[in-house]
């Protein structure tokens, strides 16, 4: 590395004495290429400097902890057994010899797969069986040997005990220790196109998913880098909270954002419905039935049918092309050239085109306009300033007057017609706005709206709510998909194609259409979706057909559905008593971790909830735990916020996604705390009024499954109809009225 961080400085160096030659074009030529020569050496050291960086990080990280099992298995009855260790990196003394493997190498999926006796895995040249008689897992800190546990098929996994115990934190860990073996097949798929994990609150779909990227920059190495790999995430509170994983694994972290943030970079100058208004959107019927028709996969066919049509039936939508004040080529000059090719041809021949023709003007107008009157004038006027940047480092004879007009007339008009030239490059002759309005007036014509039981005077009623509020620039959370699907499929954006791998976490939130988009922006990758349809807080009813609509969009025989049915996250008693929420929470099965039951309090008033807060609060504290309120909005949040301050309690109110999750204790409402967790979660309030109906079932589930250790849910008055019906065996109730 030293060698590396001097020759970077000697490049450096050696950068600043090159000579600057730029008198005659071949100094010119001279000086470009040594400038080349000396930034590709730079380069190739940087590189090199990074690789020798990281290969150290992760030595220090093996010096610390160098391995966390050690496995002995006889490949044939006859043989003797051998022995090997698995760690975080591969370690050797002489090539070959390997004294640590890597989690990842095929090897060591035997220490995941199975527990004692016969153990199957997958190498490179196909299956393998192994006779394992010693599976054994240590404890190492600071290079120490702490415990060591000898695995016994029918003891539960003490080492996943011990880690489960620990307290959270603001930073997710990694699981490489104690990987189970049903998400050891998720981190290890390589051939679905589609991978579909449900799996129950804290089953480690997210923890297995961070591992599998892990895996897949190993396995792949060399042909696929991090930022070919994607993950779409909740919200960016969660990014912040997984973002350490991947270094601790000795990875770069992969491309990381919320679907939200991919649309809205895209359009900057629209408001879209940011996640609290999608959360506590108050809907009338008009517009659920509506919702459910535009975030449907039949709608995205309808849009797909929508503009393939519009390659011939007329209806697209123009802007004119401006040149200054003056108009380049008008709507009707753009029509006549877009409709003028032959009816054979498609959207993209057409665009394509349309541009090469506007290209074709634009040059001829260079032509035609060099002895304009007002190019006259400019060239005369140049300053000297001027004229040292149009002709920079040309020579500056000239065979004639003629000639030296003639190139600095060209150079200003080149400059002048820039602007129209990038329109032309980027569609701007297209009215993407215009159009999106007429997709949504013209949709009783692509789809039977008695199907989504709507009339088509409530489907005009809604139209023209969505258009007053799109002349406003804001958006549907619903529209803006639509919108930047149909500018896709009218400007020939056919997506990314260099993403091998799409990440999606809680895909349960998503819609059909959002998901069919995805599919379309990144039509190269294999997907892994991620979700429990018991969380769904966003699509409610939707989700449940989500999954049906999806194995519509991948092939049949390339989708594989993987159930994680163990919860990791909660002790026992929390995961038996939330699970009862739910209708059909049966399923769901508890990993044996012992702990204090839920409480509910119920108590007679504001005044009381407070101080219930604060009991519980102080009890946390004592307990060192890492503590969260959650309350169902932001105004629930907000209010019990102001309330704890007020009693000279500390917390910090998390409002927004943009914030960073701080140690201490937290306030955060609902639909920020997915995917998140805590040593201790108190629910505020739970309710009747809040928590009033099946609608809320899921948001209630999710809420108490953020909880590790304890979980105390307060209830102004009379506590919500969803906890009525759960075991009263299962938890304490505390009355104080
Ligand atoms: N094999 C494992 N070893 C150690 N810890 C695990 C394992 N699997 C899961 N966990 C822990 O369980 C907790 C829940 O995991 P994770 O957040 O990945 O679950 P999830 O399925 O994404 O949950 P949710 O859907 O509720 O957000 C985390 O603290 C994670 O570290």
């Amino acid at each position: 590395m030293g060698i590396a961080k001097r020759d970077i400085k000697s490049i450096d160096a050696q950068f600043n004495d090159i000579r600057m030659n730029t008198s005659t074009y071949s100094g010119m030529m001279d000086t470009a290429m040594s400038v080349r020569a000396q930034q590709q050496m730079l380069a190739e050291r940087e590189n090199s400097w990074q690789h020798a960086a990281d290969h150290l990080a992760t030595l220090q990280r093996l010096e610390a902890k160098p391995y966390f099992a050690r496995i002995d298995f006889q490949e044939r009855p006859d043989q003797k057994a051998e022995t090997i260790y698995i760690g975080l990196a591969s370690f050797t003394d002489t090539p070959d010899h390997f004294l640590v493997y890597d989690w990842r190498a095929p090897i060591s999926s035997i220490y995941y797969e199975g527990e004692l006796g016969k153990v199957s895995y997958q190498t490179p040249a196909g299956k393998q069986t192994v006779n394992v008689t010693l599976k054994r897992q240590f404890q190492i800190a600071e290079g120490v040997i702490v415990t060591l546990y000898d695995t016994q098929a029918t003891v539960t996994d003490q080492m996943l005990l011990a880690a489960l115990s620990n307290h959270a934190s603001t930073k997710m860990k990694s699981i490489v220790a104690t990987i189970q073996k049903t998400q050891n097949q998720i981190i290890r798929n390589t051939t679905a196109d589609l991978l579909f994990v449900q799996g129950a609150a804290g089953s480690g779909k997210t923890a297995a998913v961070l591992q599998r990227v892990a895996w897949l920059l190993y396995r792949y190495r060399g042909n696929l880098t991090a930022g070919q790999v994607i993950l779409f995430s909740p919200n960016q509170l969660f990014n912040d909270y997984i973002d350490q994983v991947l270094p601790e694994l000795g990875e770069h972290n992969m491309v990381q954002m919320t679907y939200f943030q991919y649309l809205n970079r895209r359009v900057p100058r629209l408001k879209v419905a940011d996640l609290r208004e999608r959360f506590e959107q108050v809907t009338d019927g008009i517009d659920q039935k509506a919702n459910r028709l535009l975030t449907s996969l039949a709608f995205f066919k309808a849009t797909t049918r929508y503009a393939k049509r519009l390659g011939t039936d007329g209806y697209l939508r123009f802007k004119n092309l401006r040149f200054g004040n003056q108009i380049f080529a008008s709507k009707d000059k753009l029509r006549s050239i877009y409709y003028g090719f032959n009816a054979t041809y498609k959207l993209g021949n057409r665009l394509d085109g349309t541009e090469e023709r506007l290209r074709r003007m634009l040059n001829s107008r260079l032509g035609s306009e060099l002895h304009a009157k007002w190019v006259e004038e400019r060239v005369q006027n140049l300053s000297k300033e001027e004229l040292d940047n149009l002709l920079q480092n040309r020579p500056r004879e000239f065979a004639s007057d003629e000639a030296e007009y003639k190139f600095l007339a060209k150079q200003i008009l080149i400059k002048e017609l820039m602007p129209v030239k990038r329109a032309i490059d980027h569609h701007r002759w297209l009215n993407i706005n215009a159009q999106y309005l007429h997709l949504l007036r013209v949709v009783p014509h692509l789809v039977k709206l008695d199907q989504w039981n709507l009339t088509a005077a409530e489907w005009s009623q809604y139209a023209e709510r969505q258009i007053a509020a799109f002349k406003q620039r804001r958006i549907s959370a619903a529209g803006v998909s639509i919108y930047l699907y149909l500018y896709d499929l009218l400007t020939g954006k056919w997506g990314d194609r260099k993403m091998r791998f799409v990440f999606v976490d809680e895909v349960q939130d998503y819609d059909p259409f959002q998901l069919a988009y995805l599919k379309y922006c990144f039509p190269r990758a294999k997907f892994t979706l991620l979700g429990d349809l018991n969380q769904a807080i966003f699509t409610h009813e939707n989700s449940r057909s989500l999954l049906s609509q999806l194995s519509t969009m991948f092939d049949q025989d390339k989708t594989q559905v993987v159930q994680l049915t163990k919860s990791y996250r909660s002790t026992a008693p929390i995961t038996d008593f939330t699970k009862q929420i739910l209708v059909d929470g049966e399923k769901i099965e508890a990993f044996q971790r012992q702990g204090p039951q839920p409480k509910l309090v119920e108590v007679a008033d504001q005044a009381a909830g407070v101080k219930a807060v604060q009991t519980a609060l102080t009890a946390a504290q004592a307990a060192q735990e890492k503590v969260a309120v959650i309350g169902k909005s932001l105004a629930d949040s907000e209010e019990i916020t102001r309330a704890l301050k007020q009693a000279g309690v500390q917390v910090t109110l998390v409002r927004t996604e943009n914030q960073r999750l701080v140690d201490g204790v937290m306030v955060v409402p609902s639909y920020l705390a997915k995917g998140l967790e805590f040593d201790a979660v108190i629910v505020w309030d739970a309710n009747q009024q809040k928590y009033a109906g099946d609608a809320e079932r899921q948001l209630l589930y999710t809420i108490c499954s953020r909880a590790m250790h304890t979980l105390t849910l307060i209830s102004v008055g009379q506590p919500s109809y969803l906890l009525a019906k759960i075991d009263p065996k299962l938890y304490e109730k505390v009355i104080e009225r």
